[in-house]
C-alpha cells in the first residue's frame, strides 16, 4: 500500500520530522513560492505549514486527497479555515508551541525599544560612541497596555510584573476578574490609548483586529508612547505609525511582523527610533521543537481518522480526559447503526447517560456520526466533514444527555428513524477496569456482546430449534461462532440473536439463515478496516 504523503511546506524541526517517522512519505517544498506549492498539492494527504505559506481556497482545491492541514504554529490568518471546512480537511495548530517565546521575543522588543539598544549598537559598531543621544527611558512606574490578553498576553503580563509598572488591557471577550487576578486592568481600547507608555499587541489578525491601531488610534495616544507589535502586520497601521513617529505623535516602535512578509524595504525602517526583527517571535530552538513535534503527532492521529485535539475546525470543543475513551465506543456505535438500518437515517438521536453526561460530550455526537457514515461514504468521513454529510442528506442530530444511567457507569446510544418509521437503535458502554467495549442493548433488546470484527444480528419469532440451525448454517460456511446470545421480550414473541464471529458472513449465507428461521431482519455487520 502505498504510505500516506505528508507535504512539509516549510522549515520544520528535526524532532518533527522525527516523529512521522517512516509511516508517511514526507514531500517538501517552498510553500512560499506558489509555482511549487500548487503542483506538489496534488497528491498529498496532509500539508504542515508556517507563516510563509497561503493556505487559501486555491491551494485547497489543488489537494483533492488533503485530509490535514497543519500549522506549526499559532497564527491562522495563513489558512482559510472555512474552505478546508467544506472540503472536510481538518486544520490543527500547535496553540501552546511557540507562547513563551513570543512572550519572550515581546520583552525584548519593549527593552530594546526603551533603551534604543538595537541603534546603540549598530552606531557603536560603526566606531560611534553616543551616549546622550541613546539616553532611553525605565519601564518602572510606567503604563503598559496590552491588547489582547490570551495566552501569549498573559505571558506578557506576568513577564512585566517585576519590572515595577502598572498594567492595563483591551481585551473585550475577557472576563474582567480574570484580569484582575493577574494584576491587569481591563479597559476600553480608547482608555488603554489614552493612558499607555508601551503598547503590545497580542490579537489574532482577522477582519476586526486589521487597522485596529490606525491614524485615529494613534492621534489618541501619549507622545511619549512605544508601540510594539509581535502578533500580526497591519494589526498597526504601518503607515499611520510612520507618520506618527515622523510627526512626534509616537516615540518608537518594535516591530517583529509586517503587513507583507517577507518585508525587506519599508519606510519606516529608515526611522531611528524603530527597531525591527524579522518575524523571530517563534524562532526559537524551543518553540520550533514543540511545533514541529506537536503538529507531527496531529497529522498521524488526524491521518489515522481519530480524534486530533487540536483540531480548530471540529465542532466538539475540549475534549475531557473521561470522554475520550468513548469516541471509538461511540463511532462503532454508529457503523453497527448504520449495518443494521441498512439506509441512512432520516432523523438521529445519539444519547449519553451516567458520570461523563456532566462533561462537553458534543464529540461523542461527531464520533457517532462519523461511524454512521464511515461504511456508507466512498471519500474518507471525518469529524471535520461529518456534519456536512449528515446536513447534505437531510439527517437531523440531535444530542441527549443524562446523569442518570441504572444499569451502567455510562452508556452511549444511538438512536434512529428511518425513511419507513421504522426505529433502530444500538448501545454500548466501557466496562470494567479494562474499559472493555460493549454492545449492551439492540433494538431494545438487553445484551451483552463484545463488538468485535464481524457480528451479526437475526430477529424472528422466539420457538425452539433456531439457535441449532444457526449453528448448523454458519457450521457449513466455515464460519466460526466466536460468541452468541439470545434475548426475547416475551416467551414465544419477537426475539434477536447477536452472534460475534471470526469471520465475514457472505450475504447470501445472511439471507439463507434469515429464510431458514424465517427472521424479520437478518444484518451483518463488519467492523473491520
Ligand atoms: N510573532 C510571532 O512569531 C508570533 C505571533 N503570534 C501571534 O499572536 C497572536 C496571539 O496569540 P495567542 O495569545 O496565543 O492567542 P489567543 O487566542 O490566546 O489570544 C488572543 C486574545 O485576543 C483577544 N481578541 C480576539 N479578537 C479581539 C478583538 N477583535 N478585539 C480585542 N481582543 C480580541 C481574545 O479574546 C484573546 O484573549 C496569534 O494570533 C498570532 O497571530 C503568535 C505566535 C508567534
Ligand atoms: O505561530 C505564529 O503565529 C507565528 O507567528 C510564528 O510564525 P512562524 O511559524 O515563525 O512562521
Amino acid at each position: 500500500m502505498n504510505k500516506p504523503v505528508v507535504l512539509v511546506a516549510e522549515e520544520l524541526s528535526e524532532a518533527g520530522l522525527a516523529v512521522l517517522g517512516a509511516d508517511f512519505e514526507v514531500r517538501h517544498t517552498d510553500g512560499a513560492d506558489r509555482s511549487q506549492l500548487l503542483p506538489a498539492l496534488a497528491e498529498v494527504d496532509a500539508l504542515i505549514v508556517r507563516s510563509a505559506t497561503q493556505v487559501d481556497a486555491e491551494a485547497i482545491a489543488a489537494a483533492p486527497k488533503l485530509r490535514v492541514v497543519a500549522r506549526a504554529g499559532v497564527g491562522l490568518d495563513n489558512v482559510d479555515v472555512e474552505a478546508a471546512t467544506k472540503a472536510g480537511v481538518m486544520v490543527v495548530n500547535a496553540p501552546t508551541s511557540n507562547i513563551t517565546s513570543a512572550a519572550e521575543q515581546t520583552l525584548a522588543l519593549i527593552l530594546a525599544s526603551a533603551r534604543n539598544t538595537a541603534q546603540a549598537h549598530a552606531a557603536l559598531k560603526n566606531g560611534e560612541w553616543k551616549r546622550s543621544k541613546y539616553t532611553g527611558v525605565e519601564l518602572d512606574e510606567k503604563v503598559v497596555g496590552i491588547l489582547g490578553l490570551g495566552k501569549i498576553g498573559q505571558l506578557v503580563a506576568q513577564r512585566l510584573q517585576p519590572f515595577g509598572v502598572e498594567l492595563i488591557a483591551y481585551d473585550p471577550y475577557l472576563p474582567p476578574a480574570r484580569a484582575a487576578q493577574m494584576g491587569v486592568k481591563l479597559l476600553s481600547l480608547e482608555e488603554v490609548l489614552k493612558q499607555a507608555d508601551f503598547i503590545t499587541v497580542h490579537l489574532p489578525k482577522s477582519k476586526e483586529t486589521v487597522g485596529l491601531i490606525g491614524d485615529r488610534e494613534l492621534h489618541q495616544v501619549k507622545p511619549s508612547v512605544r508601540i510594539i507589535n509581535v502578533a500580526r502586520g497591519g494589526i498597526v497601521d504601518e503607515g499611520a505609525l510612520y507618520s506618527a513617529i515622523k510627526e512626534g505623535r509616537v516615540a518608537g516602535a518594535g516591530l517583529d511582523v509586517f503587513s507583507k512578509e517577507p518585508c525587506t524595504d519599508s519606510p519606516l525602517f529608515e526611522l531611528d527610533q524603530v527597531v525591527v526583527t524579522p518575524h523571530l517571535g517563534a524562532s526559537t530552538h524551543e518553540a520550533q521543537e514543540k511545533a514541529g513535534t506537536q503538529v507531527a503527532r496531529s497529522v498521524k492521529l488526524a491521518l489515522a481518522g481519530e480524534f486530533v485535539p487540536d483540531a480548530v475546525n471540529v465542532q466538539g470543543g475540549v475534549v475531557a480526559e473521561d470522554v475520550k475513551p468513548g469516541l471509538p465506543l461511540a463511532e462503532k456505535l454508529g457503523r453497527v447503526f448504520t449495518a443494521l438500518a441498512g439506509e441512512v437515517a432520516t432523523k438521529l438521536d445519539v444519547e449519553v447517560r451516567g458520570e461523563i453526561a456532566s462533561e462537553d460530550v458534543r464529540v461523542i455526537e461527531l464520533a457517532a456520526l462519523k461511524g454512521v457514515f464511515t461504511d456508507v461514504i466512498e471519500e474518507q468521513v471525518t469529524y471535520v466533514n461529518a456534519p456536512l454529510l449528515a446536513k447534505d442528506r437531510g439527517l437531523t442530530v440531535e444530542l441527549v444527555t443524562s446523569s442518570e444511567s441504572p444499569d451502567w457507569r455510562n452508556v452511549v446510544t444511538v438512536r434512529g428513524v428511518l425513511a419507513d418509521g421504522r426505529q433502530v437503535s444500538v448501545s454500548g458502554t466501557l466496562s470494567g477496569p479494562r474499559q472493555i467495549t460493549k454492545i449492551v442493548e439492540v433494538n431494545g433488546y438487553e445484551m451483552e456482546i463484545e463488538p468485535t470484527a464481524h457480528l451479526a444480528f437475526f430477529t424472528y419469532t422466539d420457538r425452539p430449534g433456531i439457535v441449532g440451525v444457526v449453528g448448523r448454517l454458519l457450521g457449513e460456511h466455515g464460519v466460526n461462532i466466536a460468541s452468541m446470545q439470545v434475548a426475547r421480550s416475551t416467551k414465544g414473541g419477537n426475539a434477536l440473536i447477536a452472534l460475534t464471529v471470526d469471520s465475514a458472513i457472505p450475504a447470501d449465507v445472511i439471507d439463507q439463515i434469515g429464510s431458514e428461521i424465517g427472521a424479520e431482519s437478518g444484518r451483518s455487520v463488519d467492523l473491520e478496516g
